[in-house]
């Protein structure tokens, strides 16, 4: 190991993989290439040759194109600049949207065969739609939210792909008009260490630099810094939210998210008087959702860790008599429920519904485990890591759930993510 590194290779690139990046094979061993398309044979410099069961490839030149292939929709990432001075955060911004959904598509399915063993399945047909208005705006101006990063010399841009190494931009083409205008791209911030940039709902955007050198104290491990309070608008309601705290990425996202849930919801199962339960629940966005389905008078409790998040997740969910937000971990808040639940107590939570939108690492064997012994009437699983979902669905699936329907959408165009929602109900 060591001797290929740098020097250039060619290669055929079968398949793409979890992560964006497409999938060859030299001497029998995989190669994971950046910035390649299924179907193309590309020039690709090694970049990682120190795995045993895999190394890594940036695309220097293709030479035989797949015919999805466009020019990169943004400059700072395209192929004709070196692989080490590529931006980050758009990978599949040389492919039309289109096939960036089928490739997204295919990482679903196969995450669901490999991880969730499903075979023969409905969920196998699962499309991946777009949001309205992004086809017309060529898949552009949809992030709300940016990270960028400061280094050594004050200069502010993201980070080069796969890496930890500020890349100067002079524009951020994915970000909403208001968040790529108030970006200090041509600022140098020195002594800062990164600097969010933020929608705020109407108003424009906020611009907010951390700068621990500077006398900022970055918080205790585990505890969010802590923000001014932002207004984003989801239909005719209103959230309130900590500008640094979580809200959905894509401008359409919340709204796309909100229809989902509601729609996926299976009406027959859902009762309004169980113990319903809105789990990783931010600040209250879905349990607005089926509160807004089922009406006003609907129970239900959002579980959250971030204690500000559940602070304005009461504020928003003012008009729900019965809807509660609580601050806690969800394996300890599940946990501490079996521990005390009567045997009444489970009668009622098998009529629940579960509203769960756990972070990229997936719910986890824990939470699945006690949602299984829990055995909710439905579970309307929000997934933005196809393979973190896939595992969970595996366990809810020996577990005795079965997936009833599957939906996902293209909530990050020009890169590899995507969401998907699923609903599980017991067999
Ligand atoms: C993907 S977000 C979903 C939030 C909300 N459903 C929404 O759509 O706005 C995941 C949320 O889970 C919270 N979270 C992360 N780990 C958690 C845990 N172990 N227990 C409870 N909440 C957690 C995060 O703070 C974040 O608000």
């Amino acid at each position: 190991m060591g001797e290929l590194l740098g020097t250039t290779v060619e290669l055929e690139v079968t398949n793409v993989a979890h992560g964006g990046v497409g999938v060859a094979r030299l001497d029998g061993r995989v190669v994971f290439v950046a910035d390649a398309i299924p179907g193309e044979t590309v020039l690709a410099r090694i970049s990682a040759d120190d795995h045993a069961s895999f190394w890594r490839a940036e695309t220097t030149s293709v030479i035989d194109p797949s015919p999805h292939r466009r020019p990169h929709v943004w400059q700072s990432a395209a192929l004709e600049r070196d692989p080490d001075a590529r931006a980050g955060g758009a990978e599949f911004g040389h492919i039309d949207l289109p096939w960036q959904r089928e490739l997204k598509r295919q990482v679903i399915v196969d995450s669901l065969q490999r991880f969730a063993k499903l075979t023969d399945h409905t969920a196998l047909d699962v499309v991946v739609e777009p949001v309205a208005g992004d086809d017309a705006a060529n898949g552009l101006g949809w992030r709300s939210r940016v990270s960028l990063h400061v280094d050594s010399d004050g200069i502010v841009g993201p980070y080069a792909a796969r890496s930890h190494r500020v890349v100067a931009v002079p524009d951020l083409p994915l970000a909403t008009p208001a968040v790529e205008y108030a970006s200090p791209l041509d600022e140098r911030l020195f002594g800062a260490e990164s600097v969010d940039v933020i929608s705020d709902g109407r108003r424009g955007a906020r611009v907010v630099v951390h700068a621990p050198a500077a006398g900022e104290r970055t918080p205790p491990a585990g505890k969010p810094p802590v923000g001014k309070p932002i207004v984003e608008r989801v239909g005719e309601r209103e959230f309130r939210l900590d500008e640094l705290g979580f809200w959905q990425v894509h401008h359409r996202a919340a709204a796309t998210l909100t229809g989902a849930v509601q729609r996926q919801l299976i009406e027959q199962l859902f009762d309004a008087d169980a113990p319903n339960l809105d789990l990783y629940g931010g600040v209250g966005l879905l349990t607005a959702a089926v509160g807004d389905r089922f009406g006003a008078g609907t129970r239900i409790e959002s579980v959250e860790s971030d204690a500000r998040a559940t602070e304005n997740a009461g504020f928003n969910l003012r008009d729900f008599a019965k809807a509660t937000a609580v601050t806690a971990r969800v394996d300890r808040y599940l946990g501490q429920m079996l521990r005390t639940m009567t045997s009444a107590d489970r009668g009622r939570f098998e009529r629940a519904s579960v509203v769960i939108d756990p972070p990229r690492s997936g719910a986890g064997k824990q939470v699945v485990k006690s949602l299984l012994e829990l055995r909710p009437a439905q579970l309307v699983y929000v997934a933005c890591d196809p393979v973190a979902f896939a595992r969970d669905l595996g366990q809810l699936d020996a577990g005795g759930y079965e997936l009833r329907s599957l939906t996902a959408f293209d909530l990050f165009p020009h890169t590899h993510h995507v969401e998907a929602v699923g609903v599980l109900t017991p067999r």
